[in-house]
């Protein structure tokens, strides 16, 4: 997998100390109050493992499955559900969990899904978002990292579902892409 690698973008320590911040930020936001953690598969499932066991709030998890990208690295714009939330989301305050905002298609998608269940409030957290690739505006109210519009793997991040269990992000070298 080494070769495979161009460079390493963040590192795990980076990331699990962005994360503890972020996890400070929403235990203060939320203190008091109800919160469901809504993990994005399968990108989101790190971020949501390490994000979740930082937090001391005591929040619940859900999961939906959806996807965009298919085995490319540019999304489609169709956002299909893969797997629905288990759960009613009537009344409650939904955090959704995310590894990436790229276009924002997907998220964009995502929140006014949500939003139309009739939930208290839908706010979102990403580790990653790529200002310079939005095709359409989300309001992202927990940004781990603003980074440059590349292509990165790693911690829940794919090529064609390889590379999410690297601890770290890293962007892949020219010839995997060939
Ligand atoms: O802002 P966007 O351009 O819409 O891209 C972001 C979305 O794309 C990726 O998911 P993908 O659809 O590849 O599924 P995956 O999480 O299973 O990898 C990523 O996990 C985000 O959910
Ligand atoms: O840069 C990315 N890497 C992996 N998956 C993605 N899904 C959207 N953007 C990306
Ligand atoms: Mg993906």
């Amino acid at each position: 997998m080494g070769d495979d690698l161009a460079s390493v973008m963040l590192t795990e320590a980076q990331i699990q100390d962005r994360l503890r911040e972020l996890a400070a930020e929403i235990d203060a936001d939320y203190a008091g109050q109800d919160l469901l953690l809504v993990g994005v598969l399968k990108g989101a499932v790190m971020v949501m493992a390490d994000l979740a066991r930082a937090l001391h709030h005591p929040a619940e998890m859900d999961w939906m499955a959806v996807s965009s990208y298919g085995s490319g690295t540019k999304s489609s714009g169709v956002v299909r559900i893969l797997k629905d939330l288990d759960r009613d989301i009537t009344g409650r305050n939904v955090l959704i969990v995310e590894d990436i905002v790229d276009s924002g298609l997907t998220l964009s998608w995502l929140q006014s899904n949500l939003r139309s269940r009739g939930p208290a409030s839908v706010s979102i957290c990403t580790l990653l978002r790529k200002p310079a690739a939005a095709k359409v505006e989300v309001e992202v109210r927990y940004v781990g990292f603003d980074i440059d519009p590349e292509f990165v793997v790693g911690y829940g991040l794919d090529y064609a579902e390889k590379y999410r269990n690297l601890p770290f992000v890293g962007t892949l070298a020219p010839h995997v892409y060939s």
